[in-house]
């Protein structure tokens, strides 16, 4: 069996952070390990409270992971402060995981912010030149490219920028534009669209999480970068597509769509 792990915050109501990671990679028939970097207080609708992981503690939880069952694959999630960067880093840089799919998550679905706005700089200093893939969504492109993104060129645009500080692979997400969902990678020389239709629903909470799970169970599967990519992208579109209206606020999606639906 393939192993990956996440590395990421826990949403305590399930729909996104490391509950998602866990939900989706297991929905991809891979064994889900991971290491808790914050502990979000949140739920459908809004946040209460950040409590980070002492950074000690983190990479012990790497430590014991890496140790003791080697990740055919990692997904980097939530991380809030430069101190948290840091000690993920310099483990990732120590064991050196094959494939990285890094989330750089800034705000939840509600708006409130998940990463310390001052950590940008260590984000683009410690995290991103490791990543396999990076999938930023458009206001993140936005803030990690320092450009206004109104249109795919200005995506692809966005993309060329984020490569040139050092990942392998970006994706532009584009689940905040207009239109089509039309995701855009770039592998440094040329250009892969993703579009599938867009789903008319609020219950978006945790898509991004699920996204770049997704990808790096399918990189442990062996499938390469595009195909991993085009994969995923469709398990969240079918997600979204039988997304749970629990909630007060944006449901989470649905992983497990084929056996249980929301009148079960
Ligand atoms: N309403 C929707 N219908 C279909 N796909 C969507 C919808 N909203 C987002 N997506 C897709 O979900 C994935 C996550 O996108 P996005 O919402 O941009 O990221 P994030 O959750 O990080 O903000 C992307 O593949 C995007 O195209
Ligand atoms: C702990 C945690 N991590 C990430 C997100 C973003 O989720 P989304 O996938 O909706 O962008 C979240 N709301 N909470």
């Amino acid at each position: 069996m393939k192993k990956v792990l996440t590395i990421a915050g826990s949403d305590c109501s399930g729909g996104a952070g490391i509950q998602a990671d866990l939900k989706t990679m297991s929905a991809h028939g891979v064994f889900a390990m991971s290491v808790i970097v914050s502990v979000v207080a949140e739920n459908t609708a809004r946040v209460i409270s950040i409590e980070d992981i002492s950074p000690k503690v983190i990479e012990d939880q790497m430590d014991a992971v890496f140790e003791d069952i080697f990740p055919d694959a990692v997904k980097v999630g939530m991380l809030s402060t430069p101190p948290c960067m840091q000690a993920v880093a310099r483990k990732l840089r120590q064991y050196q995981p094959k494939h990285l799919v890094i989330d750089p998550v800034m705000y939840a679905k509600n708006g409130a912010p998940l990463m310390n706005p001052d950590a940008v700089g260590a984000l683009i200093e410690y995290i991103l030149p490791l990543a396999t893939v990076l999938t930023p969504n458009i206001p993140e492109a936005e803030c990690i490219a320092k450009m206004e993104i109104h249109s795919v060129s200005d995506m692809e645009e966005a993309a060329r920028r984020i490569h040139a500080m050092g990942c392998k692979n970006v994706l532009v997400k584009g689940g905040h534009a207009v239109g089509n969902a039309l995701d855009v990678l770039y592998d440094g020389q040329s250009f892969h669209h993703f579009e599938n239709e867009r789903i008319d629903t609020k219950n978006t909470h945790g898509t991004g999480c699920t996204l770049s799970s997704a990808i790096a169970s399918n990189l442990a599967l062996g499938h390469d970068v595009v195909k991993a990519v085009g994969l995923a992208k469709d398990y969240v579109t079918e997600g979204i597509r039988h997304s749970l209206a629990i909630g007060k606020g944006c449901g989470p999606l649905n992983h497990f769509h084929a056996f249980f639906s929301e009148e079960d």
